[in-house]
């Protein structure tokens, strides 16, 4: 099944496009890249962590080049660049990290526990909010190996559920992992990118169904593919779904 990955590699080269899993843009000069989720008037601008979602020497020319092409359509606001911190609580509104003062200061989020770049997740998410759609640009490091030299498959499960997690985020808010299910279906090479392309398929109450695949960097080959299920949380939260949400 080809999906909007596929369309996205494709996009990378003038004058293909298709795009059955939501359209595909394509290139545009616009204005400057929109905040996340539109929550950045919640944000001080001052002090704020370090963005590790933008290039670092250690990224690749395909990296590099996929990163200027959304970075590019983020400019009148179709895709919108996720920036991403070491820790959890950095990523909330300022409104909501303001319950967290008291919280420990020894955690990481999990897919920027390595200090050194290249070494583990590498990645920058990009969300399109009409489509509900989150692409992930993903480049595994070699602290992420399973079989000798190829990506271990509970990395590409956290960054498949890290995905469809924002995708889940911004569609209700505060949710957690019910489900996810993944077919692995090529392996991933160290070094190499992919694309994570995920989806929210529908919402039933408060179930949040999205799915996902990964693909390389041309769209030719499947690595994986998952569905998810996300559960909306009860208003009346805990700190740790108050962590949930965007
Ligand atoms: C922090 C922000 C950072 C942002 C960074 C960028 C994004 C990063 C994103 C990172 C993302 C990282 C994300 C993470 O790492 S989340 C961490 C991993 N997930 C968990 O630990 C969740 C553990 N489970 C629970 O806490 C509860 O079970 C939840 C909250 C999920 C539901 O318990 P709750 O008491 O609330 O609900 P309910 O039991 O009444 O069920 C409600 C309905 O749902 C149906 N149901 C429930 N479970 C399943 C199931 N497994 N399959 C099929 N259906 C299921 C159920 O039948 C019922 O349906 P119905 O009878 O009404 O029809």
């Amino acid at each position: 099944m080809l999906r909007g990955c596929v369309s996205l590699a494709r996009g990378l080269r003038p004058g293909l496009r298709a795009a059955p899993h939501g359209a595909w843009p394509g290139p545009r000069l616009a204005a400057a890249p929109q905040p996340f989720w539109g929550h950045t008037a919640g944000f001080s601008q001052l002090g704020r962590p370090k963005d590790f979602a933008l290039p670092n020497p250690s990224w690749s020319q395909d990296m590099m080049s996929l990163y200027n092409k959304f970075a590019e359509m983020a400019k009148d606001g179709t895709w919108k660049r996720i920036p991403s911190y070491d820790r959890s609580v950095d990523h909330l509104p300022e409104r909501v990290r303001q319950a967290f003062k008291e919280v420990r200061q020894d955690t990481r989020f999990f897919l920027r526990n390595t200090d050194a770049e290249g070494i583990g997740f590498e990645y920058v998410m990009f969300l399109n909010p009409t489509e509900k759609r989150i692409v992930c640009l993903f480049q595994p490091g070699p602290y992420l190996e399973g079989v000798s030299g190829f990506a271990h498959g509970g990395s590409i499960a956290a960054i498949i559920d890290s995905t469809v997690g924002g995708c889940a985020i911004f569609a209700a808010g505060k949710v957690m992992t019910a489900n996810l299910s993944i077919n692995y279906r090529n392996p991933i090479p160290l070094g190499s990118v992919v694309l994570v392309d995920s989806k929210v398929d529908r919402i039933e109450g408060r179930k949040v169904f999205l799915s996902c695949e990964v693909r390389n960097v041309d769209g030719q080959t499947l690595h994986a593919e998952a569905t998810a299920l996300f559960i909306q949380l009860d208003t009346k939260t805990s700190q740790q779904q108050e962590a949930c949400s965007p």
